[in-house]
């Protein structure tokens, strides 16, 4: 059997074509800057032990034209026929989701109601499904929630200290994102480390373009940094993450922006490539610090800094801490980050061994961490495998 895995982010679309039970991938890309002028689309078609990978133009299309792509694509290969559903990513599903869901009109009709909660997410999950929908009427569709792994979180760690009203009239409370993510990771690592599934302690650091922080305690998510919406927590590529509330008041009063400017600014301004000046891509921030670039140091540094103080104060929630997982692109690949942020919390038992961390990249997983101290690893995350295995799994059940 294979499953299709659709990941629409507000202009680009990750696919892959895979089985869930081996996790073999035969077709997999992305499309970028949709609905734009340059837009484009990268496959990369896997068999008999061969890859091969192409590029080309979209022409300004958008999603629809994206999934239309993705579909003759497969049908070029002969593998239409093979596809038995569709794994859709979805951001937020509100407190309406503890688990995948079978998409029928009105299981679409709550992610649009959740779109004032994900205004940069939820509309371009949205147009893909559409898309999909309207390529394969006859397959069954699925919604996978990034917020779905959160919903165990008890009130101390889902609530915000704001009036009551605010949560029970608006749904203003923490929700949490890269729930698919987290969960996976958070697996990997106890099957890695032999641990038990029923009693452990895990804090996993997701580190991509967007970032957070997850405690997981026998395999249920307890507190986790991103909030209502992907924009609290840590530093990310251009996400603020942590600020006072009162500055949105303050520049729209000083600076004389709208509310509506400040927030874009806070998503998409801000972050690495607000500190730094320079971008929000964490490779060419540590090539410009090694060059004395001072905005790329101080980016990097205070990225490690809130990352370093989350991972703390998540050690307090736990009953056990048996190990710091590092994943994402920056935490599979980054070991001078990692080796940083270990070093930050060094009191709290962690001290990295020089030699596994620095040879645990592109693609590599294991234990970082020096022996006789608290363990640190590297997995490899995988929301595409995860979201093709919960589609199968809600199919067979
Ligand atoms: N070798 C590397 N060293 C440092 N950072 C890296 C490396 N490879 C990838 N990254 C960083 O990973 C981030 C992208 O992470 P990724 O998980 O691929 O993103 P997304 O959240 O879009 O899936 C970027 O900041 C990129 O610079
Ligand atoms: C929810 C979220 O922040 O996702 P991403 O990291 O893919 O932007
Ligand atoms: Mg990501």
């Amino acid at each position: 059997m294979q499953i299709l895995v659709l990941n629409s982010g507000s202009s680009s679309l990750k696919f892959a074509l895979l089985d869930p039970e081996n996790g073999d991938v035969r077709l997999s890309g992305l499309a970028e800057r949709l609905g734009q002028e340059g837009a484009s689309i990268r496959l990369e078609r896997f068999g008999g032990g061969e890859r091969e990978r192409s590029e080309e133009s979209l022409n300004g299309g958008a999603h629809t034209e994206a999934v239309a792509r993705v579909l003759s694509e497969l049908d070029a290969l002969g593998l239409r026929g093979d596809v038995a559903a569709v794994g859709h990513r979805v951001v937020h599903g509100g407190e309406s989701f503890n688990a995948p869901a079978l998409i029928t009109p009105e299981v679409e009709d709550v992610i649009r109601a959740c779109i004032p909660l994900a205004p940069l997410h939820n509309p371009a999950n949205l147009a893909g499904i559409g898309a999909a929908r309207a390529a394969f009427p006859d397959l069954p569709h699925v919604a996978v929630f990034d917020t779905a792994f959160h919903q165990t979180m008890r009130p101390v760690a889902y609530r915000y200290a704001v009036p009551e009203e605010w949560y029970t009239r608006y749904g203003v409370r923490r929700y949490g994102f890269h729930g698919t993510s987290h969960q996976y990771v958070a697996g990997q690592a106890v099957r890695m480390l032999g641990l038990n599934p029923g009693r452990h302690g895990l804090i996993v650091a997701h580190l991509g373009n967007g970032c957070s922080v997850t405690s997981v305690q026998d395999g249920k998510s307890r507190d986790t940094s991103m909030g209502m919406t992907p924009l609290e927590g840590l530093v990310m590529g251009t996400r603020s993450g942590n600020v006072d509330p009162s500055l949105v008041e303050y520049m729209v009063r000083e600076a004389g922006m709208t509310v509506a400017e400040v927030t874009d600014a806070l998503n998409k301004k801000s972050g690495l490539l607000g500190l730094s000046g320079l971008s929000n891509d964490m490779r060419e921030l540590e090539e410009a610090a090694q060059n004395g670039h001072a905005g790329a140091q101080l980016a990097i540094d205070k990225f490690v800094y809130r990352l370093a103080q989350t991972i703390a104060s998540y050690a307090v929630g736990l009953h056990r801490w048996d190990a710091l997982v590092f994943t994402g692109g920056i935490g599979e690949n980054s070991s001078y980050i990692r080796a940083l942020t270990m070093e930050r919390l060094g009191s709290l038992g962690l001290v990295p061994d020089e030699r596994a961390n620095e040879s645990t990249v592109r693609g590599k997983q294991g234990v970082i961490s020096k022996e006789g101290w608290v363990t640190a690893l590297v997995v490899n995350t995988n929301e595409e495998l995860m979201i093709a295995r919960q589609t199968a799994e809600l199919l067979k059940g």
